[in-house]
């Protein structure tokens, strides 16, 4: 269903418009208005980027962080004659998410703050269109069993994770072995440190951290780009979504993110889905599924790119992927400490307090002081976010 039966513009609520992958999807969204409508906007810190949103794109709804910056935004709405009603606060993002008239909901605010409202447009039976990994990672097993018990529809936006998608047959949730699928080829690029010698690492700037040979992306993606976090967090995520185990999961490094990962079936098949790195072509597949829309992305070149190369991830420089796999291992509330402790770091990393290589001593310090538990509800979840973030400062402060 890529329209409405009587053939209406779906309406997209865009929670994280202001970022890297909001604009994306605005810029794919606004290609088709005779399919798509943006109903809900939101933002966090950048709120005159949304103003100018509002003004271009009309929207019912603009969710901002909080009251003083809703009433601001409202006037500056009011006086240039633009009608969107403007909400606050985490219960404004749930309230766009779960909306009654809402048909497509694209999740791409970063990090746990997108937890609630992703949850509240898969409560909601929304077709749920997800780039937000860290909301899967921390909750996995209520996030899908809430999948299982709605009607929502969740198509992945992680490019690897939507080639993935691309790449197994269309009843895959009948389990990976029934579709022969022997094992997933999570692709990889390496980041900005792949090749830099070691000892370098330490010294590195966020502004390098931050400089992704490939994607135009978030910082705090690109950070766990660089730390290959990244993969981790993907290597959790694809769990999650294809019901793998790790082992199942195996991280190639592919400098230039031209196979955007593949599907390895029992007869020896590999299947890839191949593209230039612009997320507007996972966006527009996930807008448009099962049918294909225009995305704006220009036709591959092989014959420019020329060669396609691929090589194992060396754990010594990359850390993080292997406390990424031992926390999906491990199961239970690991996975959450592991990506709170994580945005404590990078955040670390980001304003100058940590170097880049204190991110996996961090993470791994928090993943050993905090024993995994089981999880049973949200509140479990949430709770191991907020032990491992407090621990996380505690250690920061003794730094
Ligand atoms: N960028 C990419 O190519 C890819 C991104 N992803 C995932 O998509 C998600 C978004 O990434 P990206 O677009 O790069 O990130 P950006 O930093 O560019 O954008 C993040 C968005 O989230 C909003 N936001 C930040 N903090 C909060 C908060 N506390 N409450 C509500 N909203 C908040 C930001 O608002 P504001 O800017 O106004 O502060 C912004 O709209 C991440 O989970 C990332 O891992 C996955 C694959 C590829
Ligand atoms: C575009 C996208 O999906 C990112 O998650 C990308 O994969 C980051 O590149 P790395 O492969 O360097 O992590
Ligand atoms: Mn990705």
């Amino acid at each position: 269903m890529s329209r409405r039966e009587d053939d209406r513009p779906l309406r997209v609520t865009i929670l994280g418009a202001t970022g890297s992958i909001g604009l994306s999807t605005l810029d794919v969204v606004a290609r088709h208005p005779d399919r798509y409508e943006v109903f809900a906007l939101t933002g966090h810190s950048r709120v005159h980027e949304l103003y100018e949103l509002c003004r271009r794109y009309r929207p019912r709804y603009a969710v901002v962080a909080d009251d003083v910056a809703a009433a601001r935004l409202r006037c500056q709405l009011r006086d240039d004659g633009v009608a969107t009603q403007v909400l606050a606060g985490e219960q404004g993002l749930v309230d766009v998410a779960g909306h009654d008239e809402v048909d497509v909901v694209m999740a791409a605010i970063v990090g746990a703050a997108g937890l609630r409202p992703t949850l509240a447009a898969v409560h909601a039976s929304k077709r749920l269109l997800l780039a937000n990994k860290e909301a899967l990672v921390m909750s996995g097993a209520l996030f899908m069993q809430a999948l299982r018990d709605s009607s929502a529809t969740l198509l992945p936006i992680d490019s690897e994770h939507n080639a993935i998608f691309q790449c197994l047959p269309a009843d895959y949730a009948r389990g990976l072995a029934r579709a022969g699928v022997r094992r997933i080829l999570l692709t990889a690029s390496g980041g900005p440190f792949r090749e830099m010698p070691l000892a370098e690492l330490e010294n590195v700037s966020p502004a390098q951290a931050c400089a992704h040979p490939n994607w135009s992306m978030g910082r705090k993606i690109s950070v766990d780009s660089a730390s290959m976090m990244n993969k981790g967090l993907e290597l959790i995520e694809a769990c999650w979504l294809f019901d793998a185990r790790p082992q199942q999961v195996e991280v190639v490094i592919h400098p230039q993110s031209v196979v955007h990962s593949m599907v390895d079936y029992v007869d020896g098949s590999v299947l890839a889905q191949l593209g230039n790195p612009d997320m507007r072509t996972p966006i527009a597949h996930a807008l448009a599924w099962p049918e294909r829309v225009d995305s704006g992305v220009s036709p591959l070149d092989l014959l420019r790119i020329g060669r396609l190369d691929f090589q194992a991830p060396d754990e010594r420089r990359f850390p993080c992927l292997r406390l990424a796999r031992e926390a999906a291992q491990a199961g239970g509330t690991a996975p959450a400490i592991l990506n709170a402790t994580n945005e404590v770091a990078v955040d670390a990393f980001l304003t100058g307090r940590i170097r880049f290589t204190q991110i996996a001593g961090m993470i791994e310090h928090v993943l050993q002081c905090l024993p995994r538990t089981r999880v049973d509800c949200l509140d479990d979840v949430l709770d191991a976010d907020a032990r491992a973030r407090d621990l996380a400062r505690h250690w920061l402060a003794r730094e």
